[in-house]
C-alpha cells in the first residue's frame, strides 16, 4: 500500500521519467595506473578518457560536485553506491534571485568521468528535468555503474589519489594501458582552463565592491557575495590586482583545479597586495592555498585528500562568527594543503585544523599585524554541503563595510562607477614561493 502511494507521488512529480537511451549497457572499465581493474557498464556518453582517479563521500549533492570546476580532469568515483535517483535540473534563465548565469557551480559537467556503485535509472524531484545519465551523455562525460566503489576507495586511501583510465565499449576488452601511458592532469595550468578570459561584473549597484580572482568559481560563492549585498567584479586567474586596488574594498580568493604550483604567479602579486593594502581578503581552498604560498608556507600533496560534505574542522581562534574551540562540519574538495610548520610566519597563525587527520584548514593574520586576511581550506558557501560555516561570507562583507567607514568612504549603494580595468595586466613575475608537489 505504501509503496503504491509513494510510487504515485513519484509518478506525479515533475521529474519522473527513465532515460533508458543513456543507459548504453555496454561493458565499460577503470583501470588504474598501479594495475587494478574494476569491470562495470557504461552509462552517458560511450567515451574513453584518463584522468586523476579521486573519491568523494558526499552522500547528496552529485550535481554540484559534477559542476564544481575543481574536479576538471578527474574520475570521480562516489562512495555512496545509489547516484542519481533526483536526476539533474534545470539550468536555463531565469536561475534565482542572485541570478549569477547557471543554476549549478558552472556552465557544465568539470569531472572528466564518474564512477557509481549503482546510478538510478529512475529519477524523482520536482525540479529535475533530466537523468544523471542523459546529463552526462549530452556533456559527453562517460560513467560507469555496477562497480565495488568501496573496493576502489579502500585502495585509493591505502595507495593515494591514482591516475586511471575509462575504457568504454570495445576498448575495455583491450588489456590496461601501460603505467607510461596515463595522463596527469596536474601537470596542465588546468586554472588557466576554466577562469575566467575578461573580467566581468555583478550587482553593480551593491553595498561595497569586492574583486574576485577566479582560480574556478564555484557559483554559490558568488551567489553568496551577491546575496549579501556585495558588487562583485571577477578577474582573470592572473589578473595583477594591485592595478585596480584602490577601487575595491575587499578581494576574494576562489577554489580552483590542479596543483597550486601553477599559481606562483598570483600569489607572487597577492604578496605585494598583502604588504600594502589594508582591507580585508578572504581566500578558499585554492584561494587559501595561493594566501598561505604568499605568506610564506609551503603546500604539499596530500595521499588521497579530502572531498566530501562531512569533514570536521576544529576552530583555533575566534573571528567573526567563528568561535574558538567548536567543530563545524564543512564541504571539502581538495587534494593539496599547507604545511604546519613551527613557528608560523610572522603576522600569521592557524586558524582551522582538520579533526580527522590533523591538515592545516584555515590560516589567518594575527590581530597585531594589523591586516585582516583568512584563508579556509574549506567550503564556507557549502554547495552541497553543511551551511555551518556560511556566516564566514557575513564577516568578509561586514568586514568591507567597516573598513569604508573607517576610511570615511560613504555608503555606495546605488552608485554606478565603472570600473577601470588597465588591459595587459597580468604579469610574468619570477616565482619567489615555494610548494613541493
Ligand atoms: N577546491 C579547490 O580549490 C582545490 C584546490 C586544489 N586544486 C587542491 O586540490 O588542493
Amino acid at each position: 500500500m505504501l509503496t503504491r502511494h509513494l510510487f504515485r507521488l513519484s509518478k506525479f512529480s515533475r521529474g519522473f521519467a527513465t532515460h533508458a537511451e543513456s543507459f548504453s549497457g555496454l561493458p565499460a572499465a577503470l583501470h588504474l595506473r598501479t594495475g587494478q581493474s574494476f569491470k562495470g557498464k557504461s552509462f552517458g556518453a560511450p567515451r574513453s578518457l584518463f584522468g586523476e582517479t579521486v573519491f568523494s563521500t558526499s552522500i547528496t549533492s552529485y550535481t554540484e560536485s559534477m559542476t564544481d570546476p575543481s574536479y576538471r580532469g578527474q574520475i570521480l568515483v562516489f562512495t555512496t553506491p545509489m547516484i542519481g535517483n533526483y536526476g539533474v535540473p534545470h539550468n536555463k534563465a531565469p536561475y534565482d534571485s542572485q541570478d549569477v548565469g547557471v543554476v549549478l557551480e558552472s556552465k557544465g559537467i568539470q569531472c572528466a568521468a564518474v564512477i557509481v556503485g549503482d546510478v538510478a535509472e529512475r529519477f524523482s524531484h520536482y525540479a529535475a528535468v533530466e537523468s544523471l545519465a542523459s546529463w552526462c551523455k549530452r556533456h559527453n562525460v562517460p560513467g560507469i555503474t555496477g562497480v565495488d566503489t568501496r573496493a576502489i576507495t579502500t585502495l585509493l586511501r591505502d595507495q593515494g589519489t591514482t591516475l586511471g583510465r575509462v575504457a568504454v565499449g570495445p576498448d575495455s576488452l583491450l588489456p590496461a594501458p601501460d603505467a607510461h601511458e596515463y595522463w596527469d592532469p596536474t601537470m596542465e595550468n588546468l586554472v588557466d582552463q576554466v577562469s575566467t578570459k575578461v573580467p566581468y561584473e555583478l550587482n553593480p549597484t551593491g553595498d561595497i565592491r569586492v574583486a574576485v580572482l577566479d582560480f574556478g568559481a564555484k557559483a554559490n560563492i558568488l551567489r553568496s557575495l551577491v546575496r549579501r549585498g556585495a558588487a562583485v567584479t571577477v578577474f582573470p586567474w592572473n589578473y595583477d590586482f594591485n592595478a585596480v586596488r584602490d577601487q575595491f574594498d575587499g578581494l576574494f580568493l576562489t577554489n580552483g583545479p590542479g596543483s597550486p604550483t601553477h599559481l606562483m604567479e598570483a600569489a607572487v602579486n597577492l604578496r605585494k597586495t598583502i604588504q600594502e593594502w589594508n582591507k580585508p581578503i578572504f581566500g578558499l581552498c585554492m584561494g587559501h592555498q595561493v594566501i598561505g604560498m604568499a605568506a610564506g608556507l609551503e603546500a604539499y600533496r596530500m595521499t588521497f585528500g579530502n572531498r566530501g560534505h562531512n569533514q570536521p574542522v576544529l576552530a583555533l581562534a575566534n573571528s567573526g562568527s567563528i568561535k574558538a574551540g567548536r567543530v563545524y562540519v564543512t564541504s571539502q574538495n581538495h587534494q593539496y594543503a599547507l604545511k604546519l610548520q613551527d613557528p608560523f610566519p610572522a603576522g600569521w597563525e592557524p586558524f582551522f585544523i582538520n579533526c580527522n587527520d590533523s591538515s592545516v584548514e584555515g590560516i589567518k593574520s594575527t590581530t597585531a599585524s594589523g591586516k585582516n586576511v583568512i584563508g579556509v581550506q574549506f567550503h564556507p558557501e557549502s554547495a552541497g554541503g553543511p551551511l555551518d560555516t556560511i556566516e564566514m561570507f557575513s564577516d568578509f562583507v561586514n568586514d568591507c563595510k567597516a573598513t569604508r567607514l573607517a576610511l570615511n568612504l560613504g555608503p555606495r549603494a546605488n552608485v554606478q562607477t565603472p570600473i577601470d580595468y588597465p588591459l595587459n595586466v597580468p604579469t610574468k613575475s619570477a616565482p619567489e614561493v615555494t610548494v613541493s608537489a
